[in-house]
């Protein structure tokens, strides 16, 4: 079974946008989990634009389900912050300055070395950890060298071409889901899944084991509402 867990990075965004408390994120977190999902994920980035460090803390306290903190861990802010916190998961982006949003996964042959330093950190402090690549095999060959439990599969390009061709935009993924299949590590995979292409992803992609989802979630759930929502993209899962 594929587990769900809502990115709530955008909620923050509008609780920002007012400076006020309003949506509540953690009440907000707490109703995805009551509605089905799986997991929470949230991806601080060092402007704080959307989580605020504090907000980790404060999620960290009440949730039940997966907690999963992405960022960048060449931040030392940015590490402090997981280890405090204790997530079931660290999800390791390469998130360059002034980026709007993840825009490439990590070069795991370069930055191997780099890499098994903070896997073995993050491991070392019992918490999962999960490295965003492209889908690339090598990119999947040299992440398991680094000791990760995990890839999380960056699925722009394919959410970007299914609509004009998905055997086609699939195909890297799966050439790269065999290759984590055959090499014993876990997959996740997000950015830019939405109600359209998630069935086809979920259903071809073997093994995959958590998709974490935010931009359309949030986006969807203006119309449908948060808890519908959730129950359509569970629906797309299973
Ligand atoms: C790691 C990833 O794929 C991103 O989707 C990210 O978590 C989203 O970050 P923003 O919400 O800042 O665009
Ligand atoms: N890791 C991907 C994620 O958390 C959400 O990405 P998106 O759905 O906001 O594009």
């Amino acid at each position: 079974m594929t587990k769900l867990s809502v990115n709530i990075n955008k909620i923050a965004t509008l609780r920002n946008s007012r400076g006020g408390n309003n949506p509540d994120l953690v009440k907000v977190a707490l109703d995805c989990e009551r509605f089905g999902a799986q997991g929470i994920t949230v991806h601080p980035r060092p402007d704080e634009r959307h989580i605020r460090y504090q907000d980790t803390f404060d999620l960290k306290a009440v949730i039940a389900t997966e907690f999963n903190i992405e960022g960048n861990c060449k931040e030392q802010k940015f590490v402090d912050l997981v280890l405090a916190n204790q997530p079931a998961q660290v999800t390791l982006v390469p998130d360059a300055e002034g980026q709007i949003t993840s825009n490439h996964g990590w070069d795991t042959i370069k930055h191997q070395n780099y890499l098994k330093e903070m896997v073995a950190v993050f491991k070392n402090a019992g918490i999962r950890v999960s490295i965003f690549v492209d889908p690339v095999v090598e990119m999947v060959e040299a992440a398991v060298s680094t000791g990760t439990d995990r890839i999380e599969l960056y699925t722009e390009a394919y959410a970007q071409h299914y609509h004009t061709d998905r055997e086609k935009a699939i195909a890297p993924y799966l050439a790269a889901a065999i290759k984590a299949n055959e090499l014993g590590i876990g997959i996740n995979a997000g950015h830019d899944l939405d109600l359209h292409n998630l069935r086809y992803f979920a259903q071809t992609i073997p093994n995959l084991l958590e998709v974490s989802i935010g931009h359309a979630l949030v986006s969807d759930a203006l119309y449908l509402g948060l808890e519908e929502t959730i129950k359509r993209y569970l629906a797309q899962l299973n």
